[in-house]
């Protein structure tokens, strides 16, 4: 079979400007769809959260997750200090929720949109989020700009029904079936 594709494939140029590259870079990640999650935490050093996608799993025993969180952000040092957090998975309906999560938002703000109950270390749980997982910070790496923490669950809440919420191309789409 004869396909075509109308991709236009470019040589992989390093760049040298570092404004540059990271401005290809962001361009390139845009394209990179990703679940939309907002990261809680209360404690000692207050409650916070931020709309974050750079979530992920790293392993099932025992189970972790990765959070990447600037170290520029106003909710860095709840974060860091509190040493819990809660990753809500967003649903469809959310949008405007990770607006508001999203940055520059005084924090009594962010969580005046939405309800909000608790689990195991205290961390804000989203009531209508698709899941809930709720963490201690057991490690902490330097990743430059961003902080990156291991996230040991220690409970989780989920319920079945609801689409995702993708981040994709600087926009918001629905996490439905391909087919
Ligand atoms: N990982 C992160 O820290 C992310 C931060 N943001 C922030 O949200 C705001 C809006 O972002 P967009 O509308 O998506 O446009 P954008 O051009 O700032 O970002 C495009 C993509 O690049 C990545 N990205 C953006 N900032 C980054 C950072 N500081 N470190 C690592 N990756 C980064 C993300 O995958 C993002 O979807 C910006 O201030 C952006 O910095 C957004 C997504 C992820
Ligand atoms: C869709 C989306 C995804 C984001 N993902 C992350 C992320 O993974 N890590 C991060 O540190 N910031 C991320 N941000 C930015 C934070 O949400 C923002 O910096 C945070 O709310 C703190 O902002 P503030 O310093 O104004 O309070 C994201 C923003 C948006 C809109």
């Amino acid at each position: 079979m004869n396909m075509k594709t109308s991709v236009a494939i470019e040589k992989a140029v390093p760049v040298a400007d570092p404004d540059i590259a990271r401005t290809e870079f962001r361009n390139a990640m845009a394209r990179m769809a990703a679940a939309v999650n907002i990261v809680t935490t209360n404690g000692p050093a207050g409650i916070a959260g931020f709309a974050a996608t750079a979530v992920c799993s790293v392993t099932d025993n025992p189970p972790t997750l990765l959070v990447c969180l600037n170290r520029g952000a106003s909710v860095h040092p709840a974060v860091t200090q509190n040493g819990v957090l809660c990753v809500n998975v967003l649903s469809e309906a959310h949008q405007d929720l990770s607006r508001l999560f999203g940055g520059k938002t005084p924090v009594v703000e962010r969580f005046a949109g939405a309800s909000w109950s608790e689990l195991s270390t205290g961390a804000p749980v989203l009531e209508d989020a698709l899941v809930s997982f709720d963490c201690r910070i057991v490690r902490q790496a330097d990743g430059g700009t961003h902080d990156i923490l291991l996230c040991e669950v220690d409970a989780i809440r989920q319920r079945d029904e609801g689409q995702g919420l993708i981040y994709f191309d600087r926009t918001y789409h629905s996490a439905g079936r391909a087919e």
